[in-house]
């Protein structure tokens, strides 16, 4: 015989209802069956909304049974022609007077019992099992009906009975005897006791009457039908690759039920487990879906089974020396917890017994302290013990496996990828069967918690980042196209599936957790909301997705303001604005600090020469031990462009303007023009040298006048044209001497500085053409040659790739 159970969805409507007959037909040609259903979908909440309704004398019950009535008459007349129907719509007529009668008796005397509340759901699996029964027969198929209440018995424990097995059993199989039918038809979830009074299993019950039928009958197989294809390795609404498992255990399917997974209600699995009966969780809407087979033994080889949560979590924590090495502190905990019917979710102690910490209910955790508090009101008052500490919005998410046993490392993998994702674990209990390991974590961190594992463990072929970029200009534009034109090869060749989450420039912010489509950005942001950086921050912190990375693509030192905020969160910043680089040396520190305290990679290498592996080289030399006495460098490609390609033949002006309308120059040039950009560059490698300095300790030698820096860009230009003597004199000098001008930054002793200087040929930076930048550092290992970086120093493109390769680094950390 085997057990088919259809649930609330599949019986929710009468397009569904006739894919449970199609399912029961195939079924029925090779076994025959029980057939337990329960409710139609939202009919229980229906009927005890309506007995609450009625208990508060509110009138507006009469509206609810109304609604049960016509969506229960409306589903006969869906379902059996008109010509057929009176039989079974005089039964739900009758039911539906019955539960009218029941919500007038509550209103009446104003209140509803555990017991009456049972008598009052109990409708809807008789309402819903009395049509399908109606249905199947009306389709061709013999049915026979068959009230759970004469065949389940339980205590007297309304709205959560518990069986008596020896009973049941015995009436089951008497029952399926003198019946000799093909197909028998159970209201799930209801059952009587002694006195045959309707009682219940506990919501979602129907999975355990179908449990309890299969194991009285020793089915061949226990099939829980419902609208997924079985059990998922994490709840899908909050894990998009979550995937179906196939295979379970008994053991790990009761702990991933316990922790959330609502597939399958948590004690349906002991009366199969003891019998070793197979149950299959599959899908009425998708019949041919494999589903999950539930079995003594997985057949998966997967170290982990599936990942789970439970939300609404407080720990309580009695803590005090009194407790050391002194019996009988537990049970008296325990007890005190148990006597106010508190359930404990989780418990640990650690080996100092100084204190023992327990996870309970959120709901429950007031009167937790109010029975501990009393329990222990001695040692309180008496000092040994510290009154019940509660702390509140918590969860626990677990990694669930039988396999976790044979393998080391799994907590490690677990905990340190929870740490890089900046979660910070407040508990942990792993049970000696190694089963489960769980952990508490903020609430607000559950989900990210979730996807960090289920990435960690089921997703090791493909990584998802969340990237934050603001900033759409020269720079900006380029990266995205460089993302969209990489996006494929970096999901196939690195596994890394990108994620535009966020973008915004100083106008619009546009925000899509599925990712922003990158061929139409453009005309996304455009439409999008007014931008707002708070706005945009704190939904980048609230979101809390794993693996996010904010990208400053902008030269707006407001932007640069918000790195610490992120970095605390544990979120990685990737800049090309160098702002925040060369700000104060204590903003400097701090930013590192977080970064290495909150492990959230803060990479800046485009601040100096752009594209070309400076920052990282010097990282490098330093990390290896070696140290930095000289640096000497030409770090603006717009200067170098300018005074490349200036020979008084045309303006100085016109030169600049070319540099800007090429992309080498800052969104303001005149940071270009007078040195102040070089200043910064020095600025970051010293300080990524290890050396303590403020901008102002910088030397500058500049060369514009400052009729130049006074007004706007435009006046800039203006008096650029008005001072061409000025710039012509400078070359002509230069020139006369057969040298080539080069802004040069050094660094020596400990000290830095910037100016414009004549270049012999035979000097190391005479041969540096366009926009070309050159680093040479001398150190304790390249003494007599130093080791030179030289290549583009600017130019939208490539610094636009060398922000492109941080975001990889940050990505991969
Ligand atoms: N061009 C180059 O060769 C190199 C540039 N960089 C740096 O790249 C950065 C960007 O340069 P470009 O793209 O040329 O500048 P850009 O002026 O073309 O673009 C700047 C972008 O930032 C946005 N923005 C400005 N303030 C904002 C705010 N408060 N909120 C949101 N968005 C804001 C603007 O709307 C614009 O989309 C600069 O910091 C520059 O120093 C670094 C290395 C080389
Ligand atoms: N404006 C800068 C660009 C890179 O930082 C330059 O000209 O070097």
């Amino acid at each position: 015989m085997l057990v088919l159970k259809f649930g609330g969805t599949s019986m929710g409507s009468a397009e569904a209802i006739k894919k449970v007959a199609d399912i029961v037909k195939e079924k029925l040609q090779h076994e025959s069956l029980f057939l337990v259903v329960s409710a139609m979908s939202g009919t229980t909440d229906l009927l005890l909304n309506c007995g609450a309704k009625a208990a508060a004398d509110d009138e507006s019950y009469k509206e609810l049974l109304k609604q049960i009535e016509t969506r229960h008459l409306d589903a006969v007349k869906a379902l059996i022609p008109v010509q057929h129907q009176s039989s079974v719509l005089s039964m739900v007529k009758k039911y539906c007077n019955e539960i009218e009668d029941i919500c007038n008796g509550i209103y009446l005397l104003s209140e509803s019992s555990l017991r009456t509340k049972d008598k009052l759901v109990s409708y809807g699996e008789l309402l819903s099992s009395t049509i399908i029964n109606a249905a199947l027969n009306h389709a061709g198929i013999v049915a026979v009906w068959k009230d759970a209440r004469e065949l389940i018995r339980t205590n007297a424990n309304y709205g959560n009975a518990a069986v008596d097995f020896a009973v049941t059993n015995q009436q089951i199989k008497d029952y399926v005897q003198q019946a000799n039918a093909k197909l028998i038809v159970v209201p799930g979830f209801i059952a009587g006791n002694e006195e045959q009074i309707t009682t219940t299993l506990g919501r979602g019950g129907s999975d355990y009457t179908a449990a309890i039928l299969a194991a009285a009958v020793d089915a061949s197989a226990l099939e829980i039908w419902t609208d997924v294809s079985g059990m998922m390795t994490a709840d899908p609404r909050w894990v998009a690759n979550a995937k179906i498992i196939p295979s379970i255990s008994y053991q790990e399917a009761m702990e991933l039920s316990h922790f959330g997974a609502k597939v399958i209600y948590p004690p349906t699995i002991q009366p199969v487990l003891s019998k070793n009966i197979p149950t299959w969780i599959k899908n009425t809407f998708a019949a041919n879906d494999h589903g999950t087979v539930i079995e003594f033994k997985s057949e998966s080889s997967n170290i982990i089974t599936g990942i789970s949560s439970i939300n609404s979590l407080a720990l309580l924590s009695l803590e005090g020396s009194g407790m050391i090495g002194i019996p009988g502190f537990s049970s008296r905990l325990f007890a005190a917890l148990a006597n106010a019917q508190i359930n404990v979710i989780l418990i640990t102690q650690g080996s100092s017994e100084h204190s023992i910490c327990v996870g309970v209910d959120a709901a429950l955790a007031g009167r937790a302290k109010e029975v501990v508090d009393k329990a222990f009101e001695y040692e309180i008052n008496s000092d040994k013990v510290e009154p019940l500490q509660i702390e509140e919005q918590l969860s626990i998410v677990a990694l669930v496996g039988d396999q976790m046993r044979h393998h080391t490392g799994i907590s490690g993998r677990m905990f340190s990828a929870l740490g890089r994702n900046g979660i910070n674990i407040r508990a942990i209990a792993q049970g000696s069967t190694e089963r489960n390991i769980s952990a508490v974590v903020a609430a607000a961190d559950v989900r990210k918690a979730v996807n960090v594992l289920h990435e960690e463990f089921f997703e090791t072929t493909k990584k998802q980042v969340n990237l934050f970029i603001v900033g759409t200009g020269n720079v900006g534009k380029k990266l995205l196209d460089q993302l969209k034109q990489q996006q494929s090869f970096l999901e196939q060749q690195l596994r890394l599936q990108v994620n535009i989450v966020g973008l915004s420039n100083s106008r619009k912010m546009l925000i899509d957790e599925n990712g922003i489509d990158l061929a139409k950005w453009e005309d996304s942001l455009a439409n999008a909301e007014q931008a707002d950086l708070q706005a945009f921050v704190q939904s980048i912190i609230k979101r809390n997705l794993r693996n996010s990375v904010f990208v400053d693509v902008t030269a707006n030192a407001a932007i640069a303001g918000v790195y610490a905020s992120l970095l605390e969160k544990s979120i990685a910043v990737v800049a090309c604005n160098k702002v925040a680089a060369s700000s104060q040396l204590s903003n400097y520190k701090k930013l590192k600090h977080l970064s290495s305290e909150f492990n959230a990679p803060f990479l800046f290498e485009t601040n100096v020469g752009a594209g070309l592996p400076i920052i990282g080289s010097l990282n490098d030399l330093m990390r290896s031990g070696d140290r930095v006495h000289k640096m000497e460098a030409v770090l603006s490609g717009t200067l170098n462009f300018v005074f490349n390609n200036y020979d008084g033949s045309r303006p100085f002006a016109e030169v600049v303007k070319q540099a800007q309308d090429e992309g080498y120059t800052e969104p303001d040039p005149r940071l270009d023009l007078s040195g102040v950009d070089v200043m910064r560059k020095i600025l970051i490698l010293s300080r990524e040298a290890g050396v303590q300095m403020e901008m102002e300790e910088i030397s500058c030698n500049g060369f514009l006048p400052d009729s130049c820096m006074q007004g706007s860009v435009a006046d800039f230009y203006e008096a650029m044209k008005k001072e061409e003597a000025h710039f012509k004199a400078i070359y002509d000098k230069a020139h006369a001497e057969n040298c080539k001008l080069k802004f040069v930054a050094s660094f020596a002793d400990g000290k830095a500085g910037v100016g414009l200087q004549h270049i012999p040929p035979q000097h190391d930076l005479y041969h540096l053409y366009g926009k070309d930048n050159v680093v040479l550092f001398y150190t304790d290992r390249y003494k007599e040659q130093p080791m030179v970086v030289k290549g583009a120093g600017a130019g939208a493109e490539v610094t636009a790739s060398g922000v492109f390769a941080d975001i990889l680094r940050a990505a991969q950390k």
